[in-house]
């Protein structure tokens, strides 16, 4: 009999022990700026994956999860705190445990069987052994027949699936992915993710826990038994929430239904603010971490919003669903529009403002000036901005200079990504002009006329 496909009573036995696998204690992580502050990404993480089940890891886009994954799997060192796999310390990557990457992460030169074999080569696995063991995934994984295809010969639900062969190849006991379906299209992401789950009901794979990291609220609830909603700034662990629902899941189901909105209630309601908020948290610091939502989207929503069918109010589900957006492409949309004043979210749903209703209604330059005076009332950064330009005899000054101040608070990847979205916000409503060329803003009135 194959390898991999276990026998069911053992496997039964295991998965409905649900001993604790791998355990993450008071897990703290920081990053070094390149300026030399500490970037606090996770705070005082406990989270144990138990035998039997699925976890799902739900976080906006920057939460951490990501970096939590990595300091499970023992590819990052954690900061204080500690990481246990079956009662051993995890201070590198072990045995046992295997992950599905996003990106597929396979190599173009080598052919789909050379890549599955590749774990098991470095695992120091004889040749005639990782072609049989190989061979065998490849069937599982519905590969047959492409063994000696390379990757740029497959579509991106087949490339995943290779990964996926070669994460079960090494015979985990925990299966890792960092959204592995979320660089796939809507309905080869559905099939994927209907076969790993039939696999796993079915016992024809060794793992006894998955852990799935994902933004999709819907895949989450799809997928776990248990979902972990992460809160960012820094990453903590907001909500544990059992899912119950019998498999196969349907969407369609009221209680499915309302777990999603439940979950969406979860993370569009703000944490109660701690004593010192962290200046990515902080509305008053120029480091807040504005939403990365354009302005045509942004203007898209509000319209919407106010027109007569929704009168104002609508549920975010259903708005995800009718804009076709995903729910990371949705927050810092429904985000900007609370912090800009345009708009209100309460236990799922959002509800149009006075001033959205009137930014919805007005023509374009109607719009800039609303848009203009809420940045100035609700953004410090675009203030910030301003203010230095007004000091300034040219009224000009280098990106250069916020990006180096952004840094004390936050990565460069991360300064460059708030700075873009505030000179896009700032240039919209013409309160200051960019030239992105040379790197340089100005204000808006020192720019030479065209
Ligand atoms: N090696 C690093 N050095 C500095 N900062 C880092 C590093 N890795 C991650 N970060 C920062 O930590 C924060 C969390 O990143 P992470 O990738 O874990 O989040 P995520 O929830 O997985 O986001 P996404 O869904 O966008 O992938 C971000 O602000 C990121 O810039």
């Amino acid at each position: 009999m194959k390898t991999l496909i276990k026998e069911l009573t053992k496997q039964n036995t295991a998965r409905n022990a649900g001993a604790p696998l791998l355990k993450a204690s008071n897990l703290t992580k920081s990053f070094k700026t390149p300026e030399g502050h500490d970037l606090h990404v996770l705070e005082n993480i406990n989270l144990t994956l138990h035998e039997g089940e699925i976890v799902a890891l739900l976080g906006r886009s920057g939460s951490g999860k990501s970096t939590l994954l990595r300091s499970l799997i023992g590819l990052i060192t954690p900061t204080t705190g500690s990481v246990t796999y079956r009662n051993r310390p995890v201070v590198g990557p072990m045995p046992g445990m295997a992950m599905v990457f996003q990106t597929f992460a396979l190599f173009p030169w080598l052919t789909v069987q050379q890549n599955v074999e590749l774990g098991l080569e470095t695992m120091g696995v004889p040749a005639a052994e990782r072609a049989r063991r190989a061979l065998e995934a490849i069937d599982i994984i519905g590969l047959d027949g492409f063994e000696s295809a390379y990757p740029k010969e497959l579509s991106g639900g087949m490339r995943q699936r290779v990964g996926f062969a070669r994460a079960l190849v090494t015979n985990p006991d925990i299966l890792f992915m960092d959204e592995p379906f979320s660089a796939l299209d809507v309905l080869t992401a559905e099939r994927l993710r209907s076969e790993l789950l039939e696999l796993w009901q079915k016992q024809r794979i060794s793992m006894r826990s998955l852990l799935i990291v994902t933004h999709n609220i819907e895949e989450a609830v799809i997928m776990a038994d248990r979902i972990v909603v992460l809160s960012a700034n820094p990453g903590r662990i907001r909500a544990e929430i059992p899912v119950t629902l019998p498999r196969p899941r349907n969407r369609e189901q009221p209680e499915f239904r309302e777990l999603v909105e439940h979950i969406y209630t979860i993370m569009t309601t703000p944490e109660k603010p701690t004593a010192t908020p962290l200046a990515g948290a902080d509305r008053t610091s120029i480091a807040y971490r504005l939403p990365g939502a354009s302005i045509e989207q942004l203007g898209s929503l509000l319209e919407l919003l106010a027109k007569e069918t929704h009168k104002g109010r609508a549920d975010l589900p259903y708005l995800a669903s009718s804009m076709q957006l995903e729910v990371d492409d949705l927050f810092p949309l429904t985000d900007a529009a609370e912090l800009l004043g345009f708009a209100r979210v309460e236990e799922g749903d959002i509800i149009l403002l006075p001033t959205g209703q009137t930014f919805a209604r007005g023509d374009t330059e109607e719009q800039k000036q609303i848009f203009a005076s809420q940045l100035i009332a609700h953004v410090p950064l675009v203030t910030h901005i301003q203010s230095v330009l007004h000091t300034r005899p040219d009224h000009r000054a280098p990106e250069e200079r916020f990006l180096r101040e952004l840094e004390d608070f936050m990565s460069s990847e991360d300064a460059e990504t708030l700075l873009s979205t505030a000179i896009d916000w700032g240039r919209y409503a013409e309160l200051f002009a960019y030239d992105y060329n040379a790197g340089v803003l100005s204000l808006e009135s020192e720019q030479p006329q065209a």
